[in-house]
């Protein structure tokens, strides 16, 4: 869940509604205004909880003339997404997914060329993860990096957003190409800067999805130029790395993404398949999709360590777990993940929390579909209320209270935190990096927290909790001071 071309604030694109219409009963709609709609509809969290209060778990909404209904509630959800999922995976048809994804790279994907790049990710993920270079190799490497960062800052004030952005793009390029970035190195901290402003150029640029034509309009209000030009720089650095990658040779056994796109390339050509999604253009858009889609794990570990230092006897009770079980003298791997229940219970909790995916891109329906006594109409846009799941009251009491204890049982075990994962998406165009971003989650995590203390930046109010939403949910920037504690 991303920030992507289709927020969630309105529409131009005609409501086909098939010949009985008359007959269709949409579910309740929230009244907007006369000639906008609900245009001012904005997908965070409160809003969401207080339509779902107001209507139940269906809401329609119309803006400029196109139909929205949000969906909301588990059950609900996931009759939507998962049950008719053959209806609802497509992302609407707009400006955005053509002009910057060009309709490919997964993320920005339709029909055909989706179906086979998905399968074609799940297929290598699966060869990565039975080889020795699997996905905990390439993070536990930038881990190491990530540490050197802050033990340089050596307890002065250090930027997180920062630290975090450039380290988790160096684990996505070396997914992609096998072998990530040398530390500190420019390519890097300028590439993660562009993918970072890309995500919130995304969403300033949200509504050239319904007006195409307000891109040319002078200067460059709506960022259509800007996100121009920084999706041009991203594609173009993913360009040159991938030529040299076709110079190299390869060990037998590489599995990293860019190569394996190369032999399934050969494959196709030598079996005579319609190359369609896996041309030469498409690998750029590939690995420029890749980017741009693990942007949401980067708010969620931002989020993380706000909350840590929001929380310092959470940051202790994780520190006592780490200490008993893993010691001082190594760093934690993912095989002592299921020894050290509080660590993911504190995972799991940020996450539902912070409900980074609360505006995750709209569905389109592509057909008429009947749910709970209504239907929801042929080309209809689904906006995803994902968050109600996370602050269900009847799932999780007290769901505004910071409570990573409410995971763990009476025996000390990890329990009830399974609903969190639909902040991956529910049904066939579930995240597939969710493997990946809770491998990063857990290593980055639990390696700060077990060799350093996690401080406010002197003379510094904390940071709120509250974040601002960028088509997905974001906390504001933030300095800690992490102080060595081994
Ligand atoms: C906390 C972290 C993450 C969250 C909450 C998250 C959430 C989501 C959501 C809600 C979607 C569905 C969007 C849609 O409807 O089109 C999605 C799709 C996707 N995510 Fe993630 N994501 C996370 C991390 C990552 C990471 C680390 C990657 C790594 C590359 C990634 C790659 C993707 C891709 C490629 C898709 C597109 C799937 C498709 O269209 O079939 N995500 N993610």
């Amino acid at each position: 869940m991303i920030s992507l071309p289709v927020t969630t604030t309105g529409g131009a694109i005609q409501n086909k509604m098939s010949k009985n219409s008359s007959a269709k009963i949409l579910p309740p709609r929230e009244p907007g205004s006369f000639l906008v709609g609900n245009y001012d509809f904005k997908p965070t969290i409160p809003t969401y909880l207080e339509l779902w209060r107001k209507h139940g778990d269906l809401i329609t909404l119309v803006t400029f003339g196109q139909t929205m209904i949000v969906v909301c509630g588990h059950k609900t959800l996931t009759e939507v997404l998962e049950q008719n999922g053959e209806n609802t995976y497509e992302h609407p048809f707009v400006f955005g997914f053509r002009e910057y994804f060009e309709c490919s790279g997964i993320l920005g994907a339709f029909g055909q060329v989706w179906k086979k790049q998905r399968k074609f990710v799940i297929d290598t993920l699966r060869k990565i993860d039975s080889g020795s270079a699997n996905q905990e190799s390439h993070v536990a490497d930038v881990v190491e990096d990530f540490l050197k960062d802050v033990e340089l800052a050596n307890g002065q004030p250090i930027e997180m957003k920062k630290v975090i952005n450039t380290n988790h793009c160096n684990i996505i390029f070396s997914l992609l190409f096998g072998e990530k970035f040398e530390h500190g190195d420019e390519t890097l901290s300028r590439l993660a800067g562009l993918v970072e402003e890309a995500g919130y150029a995304v969403s300033d640029s949200g509504v050239l999805s319904f007006f195409e034509w307000l891109k040319y309009l002078p200067g460059d209000l709506f960022k259509a130029k800007r996100l121009r030009y920084l999706v041009d720089e991203i594609k173009k650095v993913v360009k040159e790395s991938a030529d040299k990658h076709k110079e190299k040779t390869h060990d037998a056994d590489a599995t990293d993404f860019i190569y394996s796109f190369m032999q399934e390339q050969e494959r196709m050509t030598q079996a005579g398949e319609d190359m369609e999604g896996f041309t030469d253009r498409d690998m750029i858009l590939f690995g420029f999709g890749f980017l741009f889609g693990g942007i949401p794990v980067t708010h969620a570990l931002a989020w993380s360590f706000l909350y840590l230092v929001h929380h310092p006897d959470v940051v202790s009770n994780m520190q006592k777990e780490i200490d008993n079980i893993i010691g001082k003298n190594r760093l934690p791997t993912m095989e002592d993940r299921p020894s050290l229940p509080y660590c993911q219970a504190v995972i799991y909790e940020v996450l539902r929390m912070a409900s980074v995916s609360s505006g995750a891109p709209a569905h389109v329906l592509s057909a008429d579909i009947e749910v709970n006594g209504y239907t929801l109409p042929k080309d209809a846009w689904l906006i995803p209320g994902l968050s109600t799941i996370n602050w269900d009251p009847s799932i999780h009491t007290e769901p505004e209270k910071f409570n990573p204890g409410r995971f763990i049982n009476d025996e000390g075990q990890l329990f009830g935190y399974e609903k969190v994962y639909t902040s991956f998406f529910i049904g066939p165009r579930t995240c597939l990096g969710q493997s990946l971003a809770m491998i990063e989650m857990f290593l980055i995590i639990t390696s700060v927290v077990q060799k350093y203390d996690i401080g406010n930046e002197p003379g510094n109010p904390l940071v709120s909790l509250e974040g601002i939403y960028k088509g997905v949910h974001i906390p504001s920037p933030y300095n800690l001071c992490l102080k060595n504690r081994l």
